[in-house]
């Protein structure tokens, strides 16, 4: 079902409220990729040329329904100020007396971005006390954030049972580009899933199971693995808890027939630190107290080989810790890979967009998108909540 877009409504001196994905990479306050950002702005620039007063909202990173300093939105109003040329307003709270003052003063065009949503607990738990807080401060509900469209929060879904909700550009093109892709992917199939939120996408793999010719598995991800195949994997980050269900995974695979590929070989270490001493070892090889922070040369290789066979190649999480040299090499092997393949490549996720951009490769990706779980959950059919949330064409 097609969704009412910000195209679709008059919102000339409104205040329009927009849930926008600003959870972007950092190094202190320095933003390492601005892909997200930079995504966000035709809806931005569309609403101030039409005169609403813009109000944004995003999370950034985890911070567990408490003020965290580190996630502080601050560093991306200053980049979005440069990115519009014109000084963004940016408040140090999403509700209550102090934005409530600060949008009364707006003037038709300006933007304003409020704090952190996930300061506060009752974000990611949908209260709806807090959603009707979020909703009084504006007239029209736009959501822009397909990153965070796989979750049902006050900011993404809650609101929208009080106010017009409509689709941003980036949503729109999201969905349009994504669905053309999955809905009938040229086969083979391919899917890389890596990074480091192991819980949140395990549950993923079992989906492409029933979608894909080959499944990928590197980075954090690919620890879990190793340990159900009976490998040690030393100091790695690994969830104990989920070794069961990657060898149920693993026995699936066999039965639909989707070729599995796991490192064979890592870069380990003795830290996770950028010049912690490291080498490469075969992956029945991992010493006690080392870390797996990057998939070894052959397993590249391989992963390579398979993406130059496949006509749809989807990529989710980094192979290693790429933000460190000594780990990146993985993780630029297989962006390579994907930008010379012929194949029709989706790149979802913040850190993986990251990594595209750091090889430099990202003109030869079909289509970059700005989700990493939420391009996922929509890989596998799932209907995400802060789309359904939406009013129907
Ligand atoms: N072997 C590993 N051990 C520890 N951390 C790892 C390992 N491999 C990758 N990582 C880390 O995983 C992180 C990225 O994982 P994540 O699942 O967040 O991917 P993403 O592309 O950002 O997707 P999303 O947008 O869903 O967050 C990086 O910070 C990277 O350092
Ligand atoms: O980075 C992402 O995938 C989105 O911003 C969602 O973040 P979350 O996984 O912390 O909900």
């Amino acid at each position: 079902m097609q969704k009412k877009s910000v195209k679709d409504i008059d919102v000339k001196g409104k205040r329009v409220f927009v849930r926008v994905d600003f959870n972007v990479p950092l190094a202190g306050d320095m933003i390492t990729d601005d892909t997200r950002i930079q995504k966000a702005l035709p809806t931005i620039q569309y609403l101030m040329e039409q005169g609403a007063k813009v109000i944004l909202a995003s999370h950034l990173g985890r911070p567990k329904g408490e003020v965290v300093e580190k996630y502080r939105l601050t560093p991306v109003a200053k980049r979005l100020s440069e990115l519009l040329g014109k000084e963004v307003i940016k408040v140090n709270e999403s509700v209550g007396a102090e934005p409530e003052q600060a949008i009364a003063k707006m003037n038709n065009g300006d933007v304003l971005l409020l704090e952190n949503v996930r300061f506060h607990a009752e974000e990611t738990k949908n209260d709806p006390n807090y959603a009707r807080q979020l909703a009084n401060l504006a007239d029209i509900f736009v959501n822009d954030a397909f990153g965070a469209a796989h979750r049902a929060h006050a900011s993404t879904a809650g609101i929208a049972q009080h106010l017009p909700a409509v689709a941003g550009f980036l949503m729109e093109k999201e969905l349009a580009n994504l669905g053309k892709a999955v809905n009938n992917p040229e086969r083979p199939f391919v899917a890389i899933i890596g990074g480091a939120k192991v819980s949140d996408k395990i549950g993923v793999i079992e989906n492409l199971l029933g979608k894909v010719d080959t499944l990928i598995i590197g980075g954090g991800m690919a620890n879990t693995f190793l340990k159900a195949q009976g490998y040690q994997v030393g100091k790695s980050l690994v969830e104990e808890d989920k070794v069961d269900l990657a060898k149920e995974l693993m026995a699936k695979a066999k039965s639909n027939q989707v070729n599995l590929l796991l490192p064979t070989d890592a870069v380990v270490a003795v830290a996770l630190e950028a010049d912690a001493e490291h080498k490469v070892v075969p992956v029945n090889e991992i010493p006690e107290d080392w870390m797996v922070l990057d998939i070894g040369p052959a397993s590249a290789a391989a992963f390579a080989q398979a993406v130059q066979q496949a006509n749809t190649v989807v990529w989710n999480g980094p192979m290693g810790v790429f933000e460190m040299d000594a780990f990146a090499k993985g993780t630029e092997a297989v962006a390579r890979a994907l930008a010379e393949s012929q194949a029709t490549s989706i790149v979802g996720g913040g850190d993986s967009v990251a990594a595209v951009n750091k090889v430099g490769v990202a003109d030869k990706i079909s289509h970059i998108s700005t989700g990493g779980g939420a391009s996922l959950e929509f890989l596998e059919g799932k209907v995400l909540p802060g789309v359904a949330a939406l009013q129907d064409k």
